[in-house]
């Protein structure tokens, strides 16, 4: 099925993030500035994560850090886990499962923000080296066109 893409206000949104390592700490980024309130749970977090987000636990995810959550990224290294955590959340949550779209009601783009800007890639999750490499073109086009 085809989605329909939107840009969310999401401020005052509880945030979770399940996992704490390279891909946690790319969603994390891309939330920077939205106003949501980020939750990030994992016995290990890298620590260009702390200074970014509002709350931490170091440990394992526990089924009830899904309540009262708006919003969830599902990026621990268990696909099996992932897969849990996407499944088990309630109708009313906007899920991304990062290892497998088929688990996510909603999908992130590649974005490249110039100036007031934003240009958004995506694939519906077919294509990421695609999407991952017409980003790097286009940044570099935007790099030229400055010089
Ligand atoms: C559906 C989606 C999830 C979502 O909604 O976020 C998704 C899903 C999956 N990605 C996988 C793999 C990789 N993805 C990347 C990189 C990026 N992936 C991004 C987006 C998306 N990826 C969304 C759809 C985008 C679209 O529609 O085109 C980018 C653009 C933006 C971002 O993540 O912020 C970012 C580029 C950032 C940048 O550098 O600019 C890398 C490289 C790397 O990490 O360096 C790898 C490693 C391998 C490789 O290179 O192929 C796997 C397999 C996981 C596994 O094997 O377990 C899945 C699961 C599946 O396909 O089901
Ligand atoms: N959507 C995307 O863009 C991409 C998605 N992936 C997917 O993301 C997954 C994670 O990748 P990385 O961040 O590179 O892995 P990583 O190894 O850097 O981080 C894994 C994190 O999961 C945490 N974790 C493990 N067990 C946990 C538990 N029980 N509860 C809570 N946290 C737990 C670890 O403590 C660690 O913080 C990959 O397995 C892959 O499926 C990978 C690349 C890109």
């Amino acid at each position: 099925m085809k989605t329909y893409p939107v840009a969310l206000k999401i401020s005052g949104y509880q945030v979770l993030i399940v996992g704490g390592g390279r891909v946690a700490l790319r969603k994390v980024r891309g939330l920077q500035d939205t106003g949501a309130h980020i939750t990030v749970v994992a016995p290990v977090i890298k620590a260009e994560i702390l200074p970014l987000v509002q709350q931490v636990e170091q440990r394992e995810f526990q089924f009830r850090d899904l309540l009262d959550k708006d919003m969830v990224f599902c990026c621990t290294n268990s696909l099996q886990l992932n897969q849990r955590i996407a499944r088990s959340a309630n109708g009313d949550q906007l899920v991304n499962n990062t290892s497998a779209h088929e688990d996510s009601n909603f999908y992130n783009y590649a974005v490249l923000v110039e100036e007031e800007l934003n240009i958004l890639i995506g694939s519906e999750g077919h294509h990421i080296r695609a999407t991952k490499a017409l980003k790097e073109e286009l940044k570099a086009y935007f790099q030229d066109k400055r010089r």
